[in-house]
């Protein structure tokens, strides 16, 4: 990382409940107030049904969790490429472990994504699949080794060689692509260590979303680096 880039925090708020609905803004307002008072970048990627509301009461940037493979028509209950430019988002998680897609649509909509300035953050399970993403370049590789999401068990400390072989790998197809890491991190031990191994910043959900304060555990979280 070179030393002007700053690593970056993307929180994923999935569906739970403490990310949803009014908490959903609640949440975006923790990571504005941690991010002006670290200047460590901080992204929320919230439901679709919420991003609309965080883009206009927050200046942090937003990212939609997933996005349809397809064209505008009869696509009931899928989530248009179109439809969140048009409502602002800057970015979009893909091929996260619990929406997993096919490498064909990865790559169309990583195309689609560029031709529309909008950052691309391709989520993978392992090095094979970081190294086979990295050839779409992507903005970001977010490697989360699937049977630690959720557990607090850090992917830092408990299977670092999924980041630094990551970090390897990827840096060989495309030194432009960067490397985040996701899976149980939720400190700022851990944030040091996955920034240590080569990160560039954490793809995170439940340390935070869960945390009996949420502005505290973010600032702790970035408060090693
Ligand atoms: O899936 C993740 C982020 O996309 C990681 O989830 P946890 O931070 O809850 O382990």
């Amino acid at each position: 990382m070179s030393k002007n880039d700053k690593p970056i925090v993307i929180l994923n708020y999935k569906t739970y409940l403490e990310s949803s609905g009014d908490k959903a803004l609640s949440l975006a307002k923790d990571l504005e107030s941690a991010y002006d008072e670290t200047g460590i970048p901080m992204i929320a990627s919230p439901q679709a049904i919420d991003i609309t509301k965080i883009k206009d009461e927050t200046s942090i940037p937003v990212y939609a969790q997933h996005i349809d493979p397809i064209k505008p028509g009869g696509n009931t209950g899928s989530n248009l490429l179109e439809s969140f430019l048009a409502n602002g988002i800057d970015g979009t998680l893909l091929n996260h472990s619990e929406k997993r897609m096919k490498l064909a649509d990865i790559e169309s909509l990583v195309t689609k994504a560029k031709e529309s300035n909008l950052k691309t953050c391709v989520c993978s399970n392992n090095v094979a699949t970081s190294e086979a993403i990295a050839t779409l370049s992507p903005t970001y590789v977010a490697v989360e080794p699937p049977e630690l999401i959720g557990t607090g068990i850090p992917v830092s400390k408990a299977e670092p060689e999924i980041i630094t072989g990551t970090v390897d790998k990827v840096k060989n197809i495309n030194k432009n692509v960067k490397v985040l890491c996701g899976a149980g991190i939720s400190t700022g031990e851990d944030m040091k260590a996955a920034i240590e191994l080569g990160a560039e910043g954490v793809l995170l959900a439940s340390g935070i979303i869960k945390a009996k304060n949420p502005k505290e555990a973010l600032l702790d979280l970035v408060s090693k680096i």
